[in-house]
């Protein structure tokens, strides 16, 4: 049998992104299939799997979501079980994600629980979404699997591992994806009259972006508009005809994800004006906010508090997005950060989050789970 330490490098290694997770889901299931088959029930949904565990005196069914998607970043870790695939990296921590889910679903299935579980390696968290989805499915395709309660983590590499964080009530913000595309009329370096540039288009739209959240929301509500990535152009000596913005947008209410939008959409009409152009705009996918259960967190709280091995914190919301959203939507459950003292973040190339997470947490959640 593999150690949890090695299941977590095979899988640091084949990070695939969302909705290709094939090479992932075919490894996972390999690890599944060698465990004792008796009270398990497999499920394939597109590039996830549900795992049903059969309780001995079940009252709910518990679950657990792991998602399993990587990132397009290129890895700079140097660690001897890099990415293999170039381009490619478990970069938000869906590996040890993952391997606790295996770690958990090994004890409760050599030692069950009274209750069923249900395990979900839930594809596309980074994009384009495989919660919604996934839990739609569940309900039209096999509400047998259905959980009552549900529950997932989070990596979080500003705190030691031993912390977990979470709070009851909004956790992660709503969120929607931004694509802007510009396009205009290219031509030579030599003739700009002769042309309607995307590049000055895209800066200078770039740059009134930036004023949405400091000129048109309340200063006590909370809203971020990032670009991550700005293309424009093919060569040094061609004015470029066509622009892409791609971005995200994030709020802690859905109102002001309207009023972001309304300003976004204004924005990009000015634009199409002053530099005589088109401007579309895509949203791409949504989430809906991570709002943790009350009574449910608090009482983990409370759990963790009594561990010796543990250190919980109340944490803020923050503006981070997460699919598993979705699911607490219909789902009582809750959300929480287990730290691993990274000196990189989340979406770093250099992520880094200390293994010895792993032998802490699936302990941990699994007594936590016995307790419920
Ligand atoms: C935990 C985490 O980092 N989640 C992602 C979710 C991305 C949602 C979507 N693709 C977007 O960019 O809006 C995050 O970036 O917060």
């Amino acid at each position: 049998m593999k150690t949890l330490q090695q299941i977590r490098r095979d899988l640091h290694q084949i990070p695939e992104i969302g909705f290709h997770e094939f090479k992932t889901q075919a490894y996972l299931l390999n690890e599944i299939y060698s465990m004792d088959q008796e009270r398990l029930k497999v499920v394939k949904w597109k590039t996830g799997i549900v795992v049903h565990v059969k309780g001995l005196a079940p009252k709910k069914t518990i679950g657990w979501r792991s998602d399993i998607d990587g990132l397009p970043i290129n890895e700079q870790t140097g660690f001897s079980f890099e990415s293999i695939h170039p381009g490619f990296m478990h970069a938000c921590g869906h590996d040890i994600h993952m391997t606790v889910a295996l770690g958990l679903l090994r004890l409760v299935n050599q030692t069950p629980i009274n209750d069923h579980m249900v395990f979900l390696f839930q594809p596309a968290e980074e994009g384009p979404g495989g919660a919604l989805p996934m839990r739609e499915w569940l309900k039209n395709q096999h509400p047998e699997l259905l959980p009552d309660v549900i529950l997932a983590f989070h990596i979080a590499p500003e705190y030691p591992v031993g912390t977990i964080a979470t709070r009851p009530g909004l956790l992660f913000a709503n969120t929607s994806e931004l694509f802007i595309d510009l396009v205009g009329l290219e031509g030579h370096a030599a003739y700009p009259h002769r042309t309607k540039d995307m590049t000055i288009a895209a800066a200078s739209l770039l740059m009134q972006l930036q004023t949405i959240v400091s000129r048109a929301i309340n200063p006590l509500e909370s809203a971020v508009v990032t670009v991550g990535k700005m293309t424009s152009g093919t060569v040094q000596n061609i004015i470029s005809g066509h622009a892409r913005l791609e971005g995200t947008i994030r709020t802690m209410d859905a109102a002001t994800m309207q009023t972001v939008k309304k300003r976004i959409e204004a924005l990009c009409k000015s634009t199409e004006i002053a530099f005589e152009c088109q401007v579309k705009i895509d949203y791409g996918s949504s989430y809906y906010q991570v709002y943790n259960s009350e009574e449910i967190t608090q009482n983990f709280l409370s759990f963790a508090d009594r561990d010796e091995t543990t250190n919980a914190i109340v944490c803020d919301a923050a503006m981070t997005g997460e699919d598993f959203g979705y699911f607490l939507q219909e789902i009582p459950g809750f959300l929480f950060w287990a730290g691993v003292d990274s000196s990189y973040g989340l979406h770093n190339a250099k992520l880094n989050p200390h293994e010895k997470v792993i032998d802490y947490l699936v302990p941990f959640v699994e007594s936590y789970i016995r307790s419920l």
